[in-house]
């Protein structure tokens, strides 16, 4: 039984007594913090491997194709397809990837297994007629380890690592080679980090690598135990004192136990690292396997080609979803739903102003505020950038409207129709659609069900000896009659306005006046503006008309509506 811990602090255990802290690594020199990543790592995906022996029901043959020919189709130079001699199923997966994969030469088969004798002869059955294989050995070193899992030394543990080596390299040789290796020093970091070099140098003096045949020297962070600093300095500590490292491929396979499997992996690269094992969107043991595509974008978006396509990442959440039977959250970096839209009003604002900057400049470089990449790249729409809540503003109704309907609000009627959405998500406590939104900007001021004034027609014509002005004759309907209304003017809104202004007895004037096509919908229709100053202050009207005279004087009647519910409220 686990000994329970005598003090308690905040409920919990007192951590200095349950836990340790991981020790620093002696290395005061290190170069790492001012390296950058400027090309991409050799990746290979451990989806079917890792990935799959973490799944409530791991994947058979449907489920593992699907996933397999999606990891070809982005890329991948190598996938670890298996552990053959785990199971009946990993094995037929292996000799089908074989026969019937279609696998081009420059892609490579890797495969998982432990130092066990009986476990290595059925991997080399398994892989017979592959080309370029990879054979991943591995056993486990960490000082834990060796105590409670093995009761051996270091000796006994470097003993199973040697005679590992030297079974496979003899059996790839009796096979005619043409087979590669990888040896992995499993729980390498709650290794001690001389004990992890002895072993690898040990593996590396028997599988005897050249420059043209490399060993790929997996250093895994089987469990994340420590900042990622650590890993940083564990990994270029390894690349400095390892024997023959111009014939070894430095490779990374971060956990995410501590939640910055992404950070341990790139300071791991910047410390010397050549290869990344990963998965998709971090599937595996616990929290994890370090996700490639998160790590293959953060790439992209510092301007590194990632070598990965990563440009359909729907498919590739549709694949991840279907052959994991899992569901990848909203907030998940890069792919999930929610991830490139913004529900808050600043957000919102510099969003909308970035877009329209960018349109304007007409550079091929994407800098939008709150959007570190183009959806676009990787597949996702601009649709749902901005989406309206009670935490909105006026900048992103002002985008919905302009973005899905073509209309382009003044500044100043942004301000006052933005008044009343806070209302009704202020109300409602959602989310308001864009469809809804549009409905109730139509509602409020171009179509205004049971408003008292209707604009039907117009004519104007000269007054006689008064150059420039011209009598506006109007047809309107005042609660559904029809009456004739007369006024003057330098133009058909001025003379209206006269017009309405002596027939409703209120002194009215147009503060702004705007205008422009409506290029969504079937009918080239415009849409008018009018910002109108009345006795109690201003508000805005519009009108949607295929005659833009039409338009701005059924704008000024919504706004004289307006005017007039105000008067009765
Ligand atoms: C960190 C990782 O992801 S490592 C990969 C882990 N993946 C898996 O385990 C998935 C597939 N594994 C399996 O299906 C099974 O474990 C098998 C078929 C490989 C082996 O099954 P079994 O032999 O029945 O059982 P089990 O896994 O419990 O065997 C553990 C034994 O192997 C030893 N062992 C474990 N790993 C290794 C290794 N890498 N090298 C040599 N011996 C090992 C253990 O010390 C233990 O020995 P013991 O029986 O003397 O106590
Ligand atoms: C087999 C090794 C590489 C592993 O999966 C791990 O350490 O997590």
């Amino acid at each position: 039984m686990i000994q329970k811990s005598h003090s308690i602090k905040n409920g919990m255990p007192e951590a200095a007594v349950k836990y340790q802290p991981y020790p620093q690594v002696a290395l005061t020199d290190r170069t790492w913090p001012s390296k950058t990543i400027t090309k991409a790592p050799i990746w290979c995906s451990v989806d079917l491997r890792d990935g799959n022996q973490s799944l409530v029901d791991p994947m058979g043959h449907d489920r593992k194709a699907r996933m397999f020919q999606l990891l070809l189709d982005m890329g991948f130079k190598e996938i670890e397809i298996g552990f053959p001699s785990a199971s009946q199923t990993d094995f037929d997966f292996a000799r089908w990837c074989i026969e019937e994969g279609n696998v081009a030469q420059d892609v490579s088969l890797q495969v998982l297994v432990q130092c066990r004798p009986e476990l290595i002869t059925r991997t080399f059955e398994a892989l017979q007629g592959a080309h370029k294989p990879i054979v991943h050995f591995y056993n486990s070193t960490s000082e834990l380890q060796r105590r409670v899992v093995f009761a051996k030394d270091v000796a006994g543990i470097k003993q199973i690592a040697t005679d590992a080596a030297k079974m496979i390299t003899d059996m790839a040789a009796k096979a005619g080679g043409g087979y590669r290796f990888e040896y992995s020093p499993e729980s390498f970091t709650g290794t001690e980090l001389e004990v992890a070099l002895e072993i690898c140098n040990a593996v590396t003096e028997i599988v005897k690598p050249t420059p043209d045949n490399k060993l790929i020297l997996n250093l895994p962070s089987t469990v994340e135990m420590a900042t990622p600093n650590i890993y940083a300095d564990q990994i270029e500590w390894m690349c400095r004192n390892l024997d023959n490292r111009e014939s070894l491929i430095i490779s990374l396979h971060p956990h995410n136990d501590r939640g910055t499997g992404i950070a341990a992996t790139e300071l791991g690269l910047m410390a010397g690292a050549d290869r990344v094992e990963g998965t998709l969107f971090g599937n595996g043991e616990r929290t994890g396997n370090v996700d490639v595509v998160t790590l293959a974008l953060n790439m992209f978006t510092q301007g590194v080609d990632p070598n990965l396509d990563c440009s359909d990442i729907e498919r590739i959440k549709e694949v991840y979803e279907y052959s994991n039977q899992m569901v990848i959250p909203e907030r998940h970096p890069y792919v999930g739903e929610l991830v490139y839209t913004a529900f808050s009003g600043s957000h919102q604002d510099a969003i909308n102003k970035g877009m329209k900057a960018i349109k304007t400049a007409n550079k091929p470089q994407w800098e939008v505020p709150y959007l570190p990449i183009d959806p676009r790249d990787v597949g996702r729409s601009y649709e749902a950038i901005i989406r309206i809540n009670s935490q909105s503003g006026k900048g992103g109704i002002a985008y919905i409207l302009q973005e899905d309907y073509g209309i382009n609000l003044p500044r100043n009627l942004q301000v006052e129709f933005r008044e009343d959405i806070q209302r009704i998500t202020d109300e409602e406590g959602k989310e308001l659609p864009s469809k809804r939104i549009h409905e109730r900007f139509i509602e409020r001021y171009v179509d205004q069900p049971g408003a008292r004034i209707k604009f039907v027609d117009h004519h104007t014509y000269p007054v006689g000896e008064h150059k420039g002005v011209r009598v506006v004759a109007a047809e309107i309907t005042d609660n559904g009659e029809t009456k004739r209304i007369e006024g003057k003017g330098t133009g058909p809104i001025d003379g209206f306005i006269n017009a309405l202004s002596i027939y409703l007895g209120i002194d009215l004037s147009v503060a702004d006046y705007s205008e422009h096509s409506l290029q969504h919908g079937s009918n080239a229709a415009a849409i008018a503006y009018v910002e109108m100053e009345h006795p109690g202050g201003k508000l805005f009207g519009a009108g949607i008309n295929t005659n833009i005279v039409a338009a701005s004087l059924e704008a000024i009647v919504s706004a004289a509506n307006r005017v007039l519910d105000m008067k009765n409220a």
